[in-house]
């Protein structure tokens, strides 16, 4: 039986394309295996299975990319911009028409519960959205002149071509959010998604090629672990590539930075976090608890704006941890991750479960074996970490959360302030100016104050200190993507 139809029978799901299903990396227009033959396995995170196995590329087929996407940038700049926008539209209305595949790919290769891969496939439908609108936005101004002879105007060009690098833990938002962005202000991309997941990559190439854009437009390189170091290291060094886009972690994020400024490359760097989560005295404690779950334990921990240490006043503390773990556990329902009522589904690999284990310090782990090798329960410790714990200075990207008492705002901030990490941060409370004074100090790119949720397609999104640099989503997100020129006219 071929890999394609092994991977067909495995899962409880029909697929209503399976062309979106497909082995091949995506270069020039072209859909190819790696020159050597060479393939990297995908694993199955519900019994660590291998699903299917997807072509390792070569250093030299991803400068083949690079070069195909440099020749389409130039056609493609030359398109209006009302041109642009029909071209993404269609692109959106394929992804909208093949969402149930879309999602189905993502429990597939993620183990997120089928609602949940919905959810993020919602999610990158709403960047695309987004983005359709603000191509037509992308304005210049005019700018009153010293000298009285000029005239002065600005306008927003596409920079040519843009190397992308995703992570797994939400592979169509994060690719769309991304790859949407650099599109949509006339750039052409080279993407190179994580290698737990690649296929979500490869279905959404599937529909784009289906659009008459540009041959090489958008290119998918894909490889494994070591074959990403070689891909990472062309992106940063090919003199075509302009602008290179990373979100993951801080560590990987830096070291693409540095090799990027040696030839001063534009870089978008959206990095881990280590979210505080403030509860005060004075706060709603079920409409705090209901955020810290949604922050918490949505995609079972492992987003980057996923709390990861928890402040709640000392005289509250034992109220809101009680009220905590009785609505986890009326809450969530596990089993298969086909099953559309289970909200709660396995960690990507067993790499996440050793990390989520590890940052349960002492307290033992708790993987329900029945569930699967991978299965990690939702877990509330109180007593809090000390701040040489890995639960307080690590990301723990997965579903153990930590609570530590706290007595005066000061203290609290001080603590919440105190990593090198600055991506999200949230605090519950009632009081007004409290809810200015906490948002103006702490140190975050992105404050929820009386949620847990902060992500939007509208909404800015991304970290100051190690966080990163830059912006996605938004007008701010599409504008990265585009290099303002002012021409200056004499009279
Ligand atoms: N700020 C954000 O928007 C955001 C969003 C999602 C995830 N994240 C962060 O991502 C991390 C989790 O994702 P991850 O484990 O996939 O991160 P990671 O840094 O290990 O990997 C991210 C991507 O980088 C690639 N990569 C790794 N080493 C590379 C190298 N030397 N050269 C080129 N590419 C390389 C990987 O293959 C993958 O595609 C967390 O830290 C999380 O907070 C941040
Ligand atoms: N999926 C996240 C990003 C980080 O993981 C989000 O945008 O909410």
């Amino acid at each position: 039986m071929s890999g394609l139809n092994v991977l067909l029978k495995r899962i409880p799901y029909k697929f209503k394309t399976p062309s979106l299903l497909d082995s091949r990396a995506f270069i020039g227009g072209r859909w190819t295996p790696a020159a050597s033959g060479a393939t990297f396995p995908v694993y199955d995170p519900e019994d660590n299975q291998v699903a299917y196995k997807i072509a390792n590329i070569s250093r030299a087929e991803v400068k083949t990319a690079i070069g195909a996407a440099q020749t389409a940038s130039k056609q493609y700049k030359q398109l209006t911009h009302r041109n642009r926008k029909n071209l993404l539209r269609k692109w959106t209305n394929l992804i909208k028409g093949n969402r149930d595949d879309l999602a189905a790919i993502c429990t597939l290769e993620l183990g997120k519960p089928i609602t949940e891969s919905y959810t993020t496939v919602d999610y990158g439908i709403s960047f695309l959205e987004w983005f359709d609108g603000e191509i037509e936005r992308l304005y210049g101004e005019t700018i009153p002149a010293a000298r009285g002879s000029n005239r002065i105007m600005t306008s927003r060009e596409p920079q040519g071509v843009v190397a992308a690098v995703t992570p797994w833990n939400s592979p169509v938002a994060m690719i769309l959010r991304k790859v949407g962005a650099a599109i949509s202000a006339g750039n052409a991309v080279v993407l190179k998604p994580a290698p737990e997941t690649p296929m979500c990559a490869i279905a959404i190439a599937k529909l784009f090629e289906q659009v008459d854009y540009p041959e090489g437009t958008l290119n998918i390189v894909t490889g494994d672990a070591a074959a990403s170091v070689d891909i990472g290291d062309e992106m940063c060094h090919n003199p075509a590539v302009r602008h290179l886009s990373f979100t993951g972690s801080t560590s990987v994020g830096k070291l693409l930075n540095t090799e990027c400024a040696k030839h001063l490359k534009k870089t978008s760097m959206e990095l881990g976090g280590n979210a505080p989560f403030i509860v005060f005295e004075d706060a709603n404690i079920q409409k705090a608890v209901d955020g810290l779950i949604a922050c918490k334990f949505r995609s079972s921990g492992q987003t980057c704006v996923c709390a990861n240490r928890a402040f709640v006043h000392h005289s509250i503390i034992d109220e809101f941890a009680e009220r905590l773990q009785t609505t986890v556990d009326g809450l969530f329902k596990y089993g298969s991750v086909w099953d559309p009522d289970v909200n709660f589904g396995p960690l990507y690999s067993p790499r996440g479960v050793e990390k989520a284990m590890s940052h349960q310090e002492d307290a033992g782990g708790f993987i329900k074996e029945d569930l699967g090798p991978n299965f990690y329960v939702p877990t509330i410790l109180t007593g809090g970490p000390s701040q040489e714990m890995r639960s307080w200075t690590q990301e723990t990207f997965g579903p153990v959360m930590h609570l530590t008492p706290f007595e005066t705002e000061e203290e609290v901030i001080k603590l919440a302030n105190t990593k090198e990490s600055g991506l999200a941060s949230y605090f519950y409370t009632e009081d007004i100016s409290r809810v200015w004074r906490v948002s103006e100090a702490l140190e975050t790119g992105m404050v929820g104050v009386r949620t847990g949720l902060v992500s939007a397609c509208e909404q800015p999104f991304g970290g100051i200190k190690e966080s990163g640099i830059g912006r996605e989503g938004s007008k701010f997100g599409v504008e990265d993507y585009t290099n303002i020129k002012s021409i200056t006219v004499g009279l």
